[in-house]
């Protein structure tokens, strides 16, 4: 059985490489020139590396010529919400033209690779308060160019299932983290900040943005045991949740990490952190996870932020 993890070397999939290569599977990935290989130096003997271009369908074509995979998870994507404004053009021709590449490549080559797309809870954006926890038939409603581009992603993974019978299934997964998370993201950017202070290298106050916001955050490394089972035991052209039923505003985030340390901080806000439109609750219901793959997470948030807190530890 061979994988492939379209953006290995990033944060989730460095963790799904780890996972796949703990169960025995052949695992193959894409990287680009650009991209950095910390997360994947202590795997990169394990995995095979392929240089491809998800932006260029001759790049795509030949690299699924060539490695013809049984299983793909499709995690390389332009992810981060803010980056989205910036250059909203970037973030939809990155996420929507690499995964139409991926499936364009699939049927030329009349394979039948079971394939993984990672949408996402943003494209629930707008959610009313009587719509949570939110169930799939939820209506989309999105708040940033990046969640219209999972949308995109999440609709045309239907679309070339119900056209052409590509097995796929999108999971939705709810915000994650752990060890690796980028430091642009709000767990990991608090933890960065956090092991700053503790060691001395930044005065002790904490940059923030919106602390309202509230999110449901599951471990990383139960979310890619989730997108394993997705494959194993998904039904193909569905989508599922991924998440873990409760959640926290920003500010119990930031609270209980802080409860992990010893520094005294002040709190500030950052206006250049805000948002032209945040979204307010994502909480997910996976209920339907749960009944088609027995999926439930397992890692206790006090330990993912705990280990996400000694990451930086580590590095800063
Ligand atoms: C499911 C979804 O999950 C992620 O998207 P995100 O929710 O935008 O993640 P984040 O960590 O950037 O923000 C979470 C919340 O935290 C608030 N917040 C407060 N203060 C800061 C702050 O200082 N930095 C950041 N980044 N956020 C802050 C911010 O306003 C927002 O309400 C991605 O994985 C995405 O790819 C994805 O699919």
């Amino acid at each position: 059985m061979k994988a492939l993890v379209t953006g290995i070397s990033g944060f989730v999939g460095s963790h799904m490489a780890e996972f796949l290569l703990a169960k025995g599977v052949e695992v193959a990935g894409t990287i680009r020139q650009r991209s950095r290989m910390e997360h994947i130096a202590h795997i990169e003997q394990d995995i095979k590396l392929v240089e491809c271009e998800l932006r260029d369908p001759i790049s795509v074509e030949q690299m699924m010529d060539r490695e013809r995979p049984d299983l793909i998870f499709h995690l390389a994507a332009q992810s981060f919400v803010p980056t989205s404004w910036n250059s909203p053009i970037d973030t939809i021709h990155n996420n929507v033209a690499g995964q139409i590449h991926l499936f364009e490549a699939i049927r030329r080559f009349g394979l039948s690779t079971k394939v993984q797309i990672a949408c996402s809870s943003e494209e629930y954006g707008q959610v009313e308060p009587n719509e949570v926890p939110i169930r799939e038939d939820n209506p989309l409603r999105p708040l940033s160019p990046y969640a219209v581009s999972k949308v995109a992603q999440d609709y045309l993974a239907y679309q070339y299932y119900k056209s052409y019978g590509i097995h796929v299934v999108r999971t939705r997964t709810f915000n994650h983290t752990g060890p690796r998370r980028g430091e642009n993201f709000v767990t990991s950017n608090f933890a960065k900040q956090i092991a700053e202070i503790e060691k001395g290298l930044r005065p002790p106050v904490i940059h923030v943005g919106n602390l309202q916001a509230k999110r449901d955050f599951t471990d990383v490394r139960d979310v890619v045991r989730g997108y394993w089972l997705a494959l194993e035991a998904g039904t193909p052209g569905e989508c599922y949740n991924i998440a873990t039923g409760s959640c926290c505003t920003i500010e119990e985030m930031l609270n209980l990490l802080l409860s992990l340390s010893d520094v005294k901080v002040d709190i500030q806000e950052d206006p250049l952190r805000m948002r032209p439109s945040d979204v307010e609750i994502l909480l997910g219901c996976s209920a339907k996870f749960h009944a088609d793959t027995g999926w439930k997470p397992e890692i206790p948030f006090r330990q993912t932020m705990t280990d996400l807190l000694n990451y930086w530890r580590g590095k800063v």
